[in-house]
């Protein structure tokens, strides 16, 4: 399912842009964490964040929701756009921003409810169901989405913390997709899962892409290079290199990004 055939390549027209980041700078207090970023990101596409620790990918990751708002000491400068629009700007309500721009975090963290409840909740706050019968539909159509609809149906309303931790971080997906976003962030979504659930994540994400922007902040390398169709590199807060995936592991252009992929730096 991971074939070359099915990789997004070539051309990028402007309506393929979801996200345009431009000239993007993140400050935590004096550490200057994200330097002069600019990134077209396309829409229906895996994008995956690469670069050795601290290289600053969750931090731009958390720009593109602003997620970094609710941190005291981070200041942005620059601009990014959704679909043309400045989601910084004063009229932007991060709390829709964050509906439209869903994220998924290393940990599951499911909330301490019943499974539907997890899944409930984001359509209950944004009001996207009128009735019972509607909720239901939308909780069923999430967690068939996020694959866990079969695993679960017989006990929604059991407690989501009583899921596996694969399970646990589908069902995070499910909360994610329940509010019918555009974009889909998720930061090292695999890293506290089993081989076998990591497998099943890693599907899944293939599968949201026919719907979603997906962006993925990855540890692993193998996993950038079996889930996503475009691969940004980032080194000490610049992004170097941004293009196909294929491109970025058979024939990089920066000899920063050959060291890493090559193990030499990180
Ligand atoms: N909440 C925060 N407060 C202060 N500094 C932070 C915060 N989050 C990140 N930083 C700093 O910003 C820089 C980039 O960190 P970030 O976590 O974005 O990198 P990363 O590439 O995602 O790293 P890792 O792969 O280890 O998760 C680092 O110097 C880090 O110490």
């Amino acid at each position: 399912m991971y074939d070359t055939a099915s990789r997004l390549e070539g051309q990028v027209s402007a309506t393929d842009i979801k996200i345009a980041a431009r000239d993007v700078q993140v400050f935590y207090g004096d550490n200057h964490a994200i330097k002069d970023v600019s990134v077209d990101i396309q829409d229906k596409t895996v994008t995956a964040f690469i670069g050795p620790s601290g290289c600053g990918k969750s931090t731009f990751l958390r720009c593109l929701n602003r997620m970094n708002d609710t941190i005291d000491i981070a200041r942005i400068e620059g601009e990014i756009l959704i679909d043309g629009e400045d989601i910084y700007d004063k009229r932007v309500d991060p709390v829709q921003l964050r509906a439209k721009v869903g994220m998924v975090f290393q940990k599951p963290n499911p909330f301490p409810k019943s499974i539907f409840d997890n899944v409930a909740y984001g359509p209950k706050i944004h009001g996207l169901s009128k009735t019972r019968a509607d909720l239901d539909d939308i909780v069923e159509r999430a967690l068939r989405r996020a694959a866990l609809w079969d695993e679960v149906k017989d006990r929604l309303t059991a407690p989501g913390t009583g899921l596996s931790g694969g399970q646990q971080q589908r069902l995070c997906i499910a909360r994610a997709v329940a509010t019918e976003p555009e974009v889909l962030l998720m930061d090292e979504p695999c890293s506290a899962l089993d081989p076998i659930a990591t497998g099943q994540v890693e599907e899944l994400i293939d599968e949201l892409r026919q719907d979603y922007s997906v962006v993925i902040v990855t540890h692993s390398m193998q996993q950038a290079a079996r889930v996503s169709q475009k691969t940004a590199f980032f080194h000490l807060g610049s992004l170097v290199e941004y293009d196909t995936t294929d491109k970025i592991f058979t024939n990089p252009q920066d000899s920063r990004t050959e060291s890493y992929i090559t193990g030499r730096i990180g």
